[in-house]
């Protein structure tokens, strides 16, 4: 019985400092999201709005007051509309997240074969669409292509994307050393200011990037070049040292993609 009520003081010491973790990291996930689905501008907007609330609070301006109590159940559904692209991004990252996915993971060998048959098909002018999967699943995507569950190898993907085969158009999804699927089907972006030179490929690397936190290599048929895209932006034309590089701190292999931030020449591409 004492303690039973050791522990349940313990708690109580305890209690703010864990309602202080849990909010951090709510707040914190939030935020990542908000960045990674180009959904600041809502906050943007929801925190002006509330500013100008609370001053209107604070002065007592009340017929300011009373429109915007008025107005706020119409502004909410106005935002709603307006903002709908965003939300359905914000929505569908939280319900994919699978924060305690306990399966295999990549690794620095299913990297290297990635990339190998990315440097082969790029030489044969030939077009490629990986997919690394990381938090979030893919179930969806992979409902649209057709399931191989394939040990991954660089010979495997040089034979889908090297040939006009049905599987070669369209993405191969990559799990924690997998192919999973391959010819799926990939959201296409709608942003504006992507180069206008870019074609679907780079379009459905970009789109599936805004909406999952997966990361996507792509090899352009037209020029070889091989991107990357993630977080919403798409980094053209890299070096391998550059791609395993990203790749490595992007998958958790002990590398660092802040690195990208840091040197001039990985600025994502747009125009
Ligand atoms: N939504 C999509 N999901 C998956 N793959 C797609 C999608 N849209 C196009 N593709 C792939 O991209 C190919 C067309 O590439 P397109 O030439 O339009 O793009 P691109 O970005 O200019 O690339 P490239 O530089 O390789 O020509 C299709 O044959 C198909 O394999």
């Amino acid at each position: 019985m004492e303690f039973i009520k050791r522990l349940a003081g313990l708690y109580t010491t305890v209690q703010p400092v864990l309602d202080i973790l849990v909010l951090s990291f709510l707040l914190y996930q939030v935020y990542g999201i908000l960045i990674k689905t180009q959904a600041v501008q809502l906050l943007k907007g929801a925190v002006s709005l509330l500013i100008i609330y609370a001053v209107a609070f604070i002065l007592r301006l009340n017929t300011l007051l009373w429109l915007l109590n008025t107005l706020a159940p119409g502004l909410l559904i106005g935002v709603a509309i307006v903002f709908q692209p965003e939300l359905r991004k914000i929505f569908l990252k939280i319900g994919q997240s699978d924060w305690f996915r306990m399966g295999k993971r990549s690794t620095h060998s299913h990297l290297d074969s990635v990339l190998t048959s990315a440097e082969i098909l790029s030489k044969r002018r030939r077009g490629m669409l990986a997919v690394f999967t990381r938090k979030n699943g893919l179930r969806d995507i992979v409902e649209t292509g057709t399931r191989l569950n394939a040990e991954l190898s660089s010979s495997l993907l040089v034979t889908i994307f090297g040939h006009d085969t049905p599987l070669h158009d369209g993405a191969v999804i990559i799990q924690g050393g997998r192919v999973v699927a391959a010819g799926c089907f990939l959201p296409l972006s709608e942003q504006q200011d992507i180069r206008k030179s870019f074609g679907t490929r780079h379009r459905a690397a970009l789109g599936l990037s805004e909406e999952t936190d997966s990361v996507v290599m792509i090899v352009s048929e037209e020029t070889g070049a091989i991107s990357l895209a993630y977080d919403s932006k798409l980094y053209y034309d890299l070096t391998s040292a550059e791609i395993t590089r990203q790749l490595e701190g992007l998958l958790d292999l002990g590398g660092d993609s802040s690195a990208m931030e840091d040197s001039g020449n990985e600025r994502p591409e747009f125009d």
